[in-house]
């Protein structure tokens, strides 16, 4: 059962419209548009702006996608062009290498986000040792947090925080989590490792929660909440930070954002680059519903194309199947086995 904290509330919003977002835009932001994404973020005095790949820090790939521009380039870009906001990378071991995260760090990204499946955690052990060897501030990314239970999920952030993490995320990767869903988890957290780390959520919009979630987050005790603007990111998109900062000023959560400064960065830099705007469309509310990874989402289109077989279809069986980050090529088996079965267009 969740414990509401007492406000006043106090957040730190981390805009990865230039990390999740890469998603949508398949991983083809220019150098231009993360200097215009920066700047407008920083005017509006964002704390935290992430960069990198879509599936992080080495991501570009032929299973992932390859990115447009180098993403070491946008990183450096994108710190250049921050006055105050600082530049956080995100990685998955075995994705990405400790190397990689030096790198970043060499190129000024001050804060690293380290993601692992909810039960996972181990794999990050040595990652966040050696991240704050290199001073960078630290961040863990539970991922898929649906599927677990509230209480194995913080033994899951216990053991990052053993390992150096000062701030574990509960990640709705499928937007799957509803309201309770995620101040149980939140609240788990808080009471294992509340005296020593923060908790953050990370929410997306499958089933247009993310927001609400939010709040329910930072009233069991997060402190740090994500979004993008105009909600671009993987699959149904995530969390709109414009949206964020809005009901934020509605409730008297204090994140000390400049409100109209967002919609404008928003409404003026962000919507002229989105080439697919993020809906919460057949696909999306199915993979919201079934809890299957956002960034599944263009594999399965891709396998629709490829297949004649609809995607909805396949994120279902995706879903059914419990598929997590990292086996996307079993979107393909999904495909090919549903094909066989006589389901089509
Ligand atoms: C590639 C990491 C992953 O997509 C992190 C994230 O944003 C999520 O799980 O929602
Ligand atoms: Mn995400």
């Amino acid at each position: 059962m969740s414990q509401t904290n007492n406000g006043p509330y106090e957040v730190r919003l981390t805009d990865t419209t230039l990390r999740d977002g890469s998603h949508a835009v398949q991983h083809q932001f220019t150098e231009k548009q993360v200097r215009d994404v920066v700047r407008a973020l920083d005017d509006a005095r964002v704390e935290v702006i992430e960069v990198t790949h879509g599936d992080g820090l080495a991501g570009s790939s032929f299973n992932y996608g390859f990115s447009g521009t180098p993403e070491m380039e946008l990183i450096s870009a994108a710190v250049d062009e921050a006055k105050n906001a600082r530049i956080a990378c995100l990685m998955l071991p075995g994705v990405a290498r400790i190397p990689d995260m030096q790198e970043a760090r060499d190129r000024g990204a001050e804060i690293i986000r380290i993601a692992t499946h909810c039960t996972e955690a181990d794999i990050s052990i040595q990652h966040f040792q050696e991240a704050r060897n290199m001073g960078f501030e630290t961040v863990g990314f539970l991922m898929l947090s649906h599927m677990t239970t509230p209480d194995n999920l913080a033994k899951q952030a216990r053991i990052m925080v053993d390992a150096g993490c000062q701030c574990v995320y509960v990640v709705d990767s499928a937007g799957h989590l509803i309201l309770e869903d995620v101040s149980d988890r939140v609240d788990a957290l808080m009471q294992e490792i509340g005296g020593e780390a923060q908790v953050g959520y990370h929410g997306h919009q499958n089933l247009s929660m993310g927001v609400a979630n939010s709040v329910l987050a930072i009233r069991a005790g997060a402190k740090q909440i994500d979004g993008t603007l105009c909600a671009l990111g993987a699959g149904a998109g995530n969390s709109p930070t414009e949206v964020l900062a809005a009901v934020f000023e509605r409730l008297d959560i204090k994140a000390d954002i400049d409100l109209s400064g967002l919609l404008d960065a928003a409404e003026d830099v962000v919507k002229p680059i989105i080439t697919r705007m993020p809906l919460m469309d057949r696909s999306s509310i199915v993979q919201g519903k079934a809890g299957v990874y956002n960034s599944f989402l263009i594999h399965a289109e891709r396998a629709q194309e490829r297949y004649g077989v609809p995607a909805h279809k396949i994120l279902e069986e995706v879903g059914r199947r419990q598929l997590v980050g990292g086996q996307e090529d079993m979107i393909i088996d999904v495909a090919v086995a549903l094909k066989n079965e006589g389901v089509t267009l």
